[in-house]
């Protein structure tokens, strides 16, 4: 009989699957894969079997619709099948689910029973955007393997750290707790794994290491970690305070939502569809994908240059309210979509900085990596750095622990 060695690990967005194959003896790819645009006409999955190598195989690309996360599911199911890959396979271990809130409960890789979908279900208001699509990956894998382990590694876990200066709002004390009002934070693996692999990248320690992480994509935040440890970011009770996103706000005065709703007649609902849905770069000029507003600057497009302004700005707040918090800064680490691809973000979150220790080198940000990278010059007392994410890695090594344990 085979070892079960390998971990399936599936990161439900709102409208896309992404997953990974591991082998975890050594870490190799099996398979790659993602599905976007769910629920659209216009879905598209992509799937590429890994030959282990390091090699990429054959990429497999279709596009149709692809009604709900359940038909993704599926979907990809049979895309490994037809590697030899399927889930039926004696030599998988676990199925690992990315589970974006876990509220007060989980601060650690959790076997899902019953009870714990229960709870991720009651924590569905407070991460409409995600919590939903992570059950529906749970379900579908329940269905398809009952007698596998499937693992929760939730976001918040690893900002259960954070001290109660930081992680509570100054709002009337009972109220808060009756309500378990409080910030929770959110992308927490990411957080994790990069500042880790920042610690590595300075051949550092984690516990010696100060470093801000900004995770820019299409959600996007900020954590500041001290020795390994979170201790302020800045998402909150939902994935919606803090930076400025592809379609969410970020900080916003809270009286916005009652004038809203007391001035321009709107519900709560729709209140909330428009802050995390209609709002952001989106809601400032209409696109959120970073190369789009980047190619519009070029072309001298006004409306995308003011939302690329705003962005920055409340980056640059936040590196140096982090900077504030932490005293002493090792390194600021970008990581996700925007901020491992994007140069020009990065060259202007940084961009008159230079007193605080911190610039970026033009010819070491314009370089295109797969790997991390400093990309400040030696004279700079803080290390600016592009650490990519690997949240499903991550993922992975922590159901395989738990199974294992
Ligand atoms: N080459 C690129 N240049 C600039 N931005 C990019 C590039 N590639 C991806 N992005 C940005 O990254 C975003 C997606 O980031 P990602 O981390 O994959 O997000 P999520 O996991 O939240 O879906 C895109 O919306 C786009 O704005
Ligand atoms: C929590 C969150 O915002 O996640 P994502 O960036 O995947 O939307
Ligand atoms: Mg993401």
């Amino acid at each position: 009989m085979t070892a079960a060695t390998r971990v399936l690990v599936l990161n439900s967005g709102s409208s896309s699957v992404k997953y990974q194959l591991l082998d975890m003896r050594d870490h190799t790819r099996l398979a790659v894969g993602l599905v976007e645009r769910i629920g659209e006409e216009t879905s598209r999955l992509v799937h590429t079997p890994l030959t282990g190598d390091g090699g990429d195989g054959e990429k497999r690309e279709r596009t149709g619709p692809i009604a709900d996360h359940a038909a993704a599911l599926e979907a990809v199911a049979g895309e490994l099948s037809r590697d030899g890959l399927g889930v039926d396979s004696p030599a998988l271990a676990a199925i690992g689910h990315r589970v974006v809130h876990g509220g007060l409960k989980f601060s650690a890789p959790t076997v899902i029973t019953d009870e714990v979908l229960k709870e991720i279900e009651r924590l569905v208001p407070v991460a409409p955007l995600h919590n939903p699509a992570n059950i529906t990956g749970i379900r579908t894998a329940r269905e398809l393997r009952p007698d596998l382990p499937q693992v929760a590694v939730f976001d918040t876990a690893f900002h259960t750290t954070m001290p109660e200066s930081a992680a509570r709002y100054a709002i009337d004390v009972e109220t808060a707790d009756a309500h378990r009002i409080r910030r929770y934070g959110f992308h927490g693996t990411s957080h994790a794994y990069v500042s880790r692999e920042t610690a590595r990248l300075l051949g550092k320690d984690p516990s010696e290491v100060n470093v801000i992480v900004l995770h820019l994509g299409n959600g996007a935040s900020a954590t500041a970690v001290r020795g390994g440890e979170c201790v302020d970011t800045s998402m909150g009770l939902t994935p919606l305070e803090g930076l400025v996103m592809g379609t969410r706000s970020g900080d916003i005065d809270p009286a916005v939502t009652f004038h809203l709703m007391r001035v321009a007649g709107m519900s709560a609902d729709e209140v909330d569809v428009l802050l995390n849905k209609k709002s952001g770069l989106v809601g400032l000029c209409g696109d959120n994908d970073m190369r789009e507003i980047r190619r519009r600057i070029d072309e001298g497009d006004e409306r995308a240059r003011l939302a690329f302004d705003i962005y920055i700005h409340r980056l640059k707040k936040y590196i140096g309210a982090y900077y504030a918090v932490l005293g002493r800064v090792d390194a600021v680490a970008f990581t996700a979509g925007v901020g491992e691809n994007a140069a020009p973000v990065r060259a202007a979150a940084v961009a008159g900085l230079e007193e605080m220790g911190l610039a970026v080198d033009a010819d070491l940000n314009a370089v295109r990596a797969d790997s991390a990278r400093v990309i400040s010059p030696e004279y700079a007392r803080v290390a600016v750095a592009v650490v990519p994410t690997d949240e499903e890695l991550e993922i992975a090594r922590q159901a395989y622990a738990l199974v294992n344990a």
